[in-house]
């Protein structure tokens, strides 16, 4: 029996999470003998690219090649991966923990009638448990699926895609019980921003809270990310006060993210905050606060004022890289 994943991708790039998860599912089918089956919904400017899935583990890739999918819809979505599941009596189903998987793989699992189990970030053990992270990443537990159909989800920079140069077999795969009648969403706007390194997918962060006082002062925390070639995020209270973005905000109601390293600049470290964030490689907390409770999950910290702390970081990394 084939392991199913969905390949989420953008006008033929595939996300970095969703590569991850091929890669993954790849280790988790060769403990158990298994191949790897890519799934990707809509039209594909580079047809190339769908073979190259092989190099992260996918020995087959079916296309569901249809323009109607082409906008992420999860209920959509589910409808398709439930037909083609029970088409080649799959039983399990994985994709990223990131927005749309965290959309999908409920929507999946009621309709597919699958156990759900989320942000996995293990391989199962002998006894065939997954671990994940719980209590807002306080505690991790052990947790065995019971039923024979299995979604899961795996969190984003858990596994670090090795790849090969195999090419994956490429076929056409057309529902028969879905079809573009049954889209509800109709996409009206896309907003992307120009530029920058998506949240999910950096290895450097630069982040703010409330400590920087106010949307105006947000320039040294853009210049400081651009010289490390990082991505800009915030604490919650920032976003609901409109200082930045919401698709900025980590934390438990935000995005988990797992960068190399995650620079905290003017947060406290409540642990909603570090639930987003406390799987990161390296964390530096800059607060002017010795007391902060971000200073206990940091592995380096700077105890001062962010208006004089920063700007002197950003002069040392310039020397040191050498820009003018
Ligand atoms: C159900 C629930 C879910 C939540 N989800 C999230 C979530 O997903 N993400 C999240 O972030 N929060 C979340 N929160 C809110 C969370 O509890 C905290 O209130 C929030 O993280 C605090 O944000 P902050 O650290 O930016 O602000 P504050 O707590 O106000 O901390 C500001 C920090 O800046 C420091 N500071 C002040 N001035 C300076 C300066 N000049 N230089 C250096 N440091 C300075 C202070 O010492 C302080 O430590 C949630 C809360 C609840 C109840």
């Amino acid at each position: 029996m084939a392991i199913f994943v969905f390949a989420d991708q953008h006008q033929g790039t595939f996300k970095k999470a969703a590569l991850e998860t091929l890669f993954y599912a790849s280790q988790l089918a060769s403990s158990r003998q298994q191949e790897v089956v890519a799934v990707v919904m809509g039209e594909i400017n580079q047809p190339r690219a769908l073979a190259d899935l092989g190099k992260y583990g996918a020995r087959r890739v079916l296309h569901v090649d249809a323009a109607w999918l082409n906008d992420f819809d999860a209920r959509l979505y589910a409808l398709v991966l439930k037909e083609m599941l029970n088409q080649y009596a799959a039983d399990r189903c994985l994709m990223p923990h990131d927005f749309n998987g965290r959309a999908l793989a409920p929507y999946l699992a009621a309709q597919w009638q699958a156990g759900l189990l989320t942000g996995i970030v293990s391989l199962p053990d002998d006894k065939d448990c997954y671990q994940k992270q719980v209590f807002s990443g306080k505690a991790t537990a052990w947790i065995k699926l019971q039923t024979e159909r299995q979604v899961l989800t795996l969190l984003p920079n858990t596994f670090t895609p090795q790849p090969g140069d195999s090419q994956a077999q490429v076929e056409r795969w057309q529902p028969t019980q879905v079809s573009a009648q049954q889209k509800r969403i109709q996409l009206k706007e896309v907003q992307t921003t120009q530029g920058r390194v998506p949240l999910t997918e950096a290895s450097i962060i630069v982040s703010g809270g409330r400590g920087l006082k106010g949307p105006e002062n947000w320039g040294m925390i853009e210049q400081l990310a651009e010289v490390l070639g990082a991505a800009t995020a915030c604490s919650r209270p920032v976003a609901d006060a409109g200082w930045r973005p919401h698709h900025e905000h980590v934390g438990q109601t935000g995005l988990t993210v797992r960068p190399n390293l995650y620079i905290a600049i003017g947060i406290s470290g409540a642990i909603q905050h570090l639930a987003g964030v406390n799987g990161s490689k390296y964390i530096v907390v800059i607060n002017k606060d010795p007391e902060a409770p971000f200073f206990q999950a940091a592995d380096y910290g700077i105890v001062g004022d962010a208006f004089e702390v920063v700007p002197r970081l950003i002069e040392a990394i310039k020397k040191y890289k050498g820009i003018s």
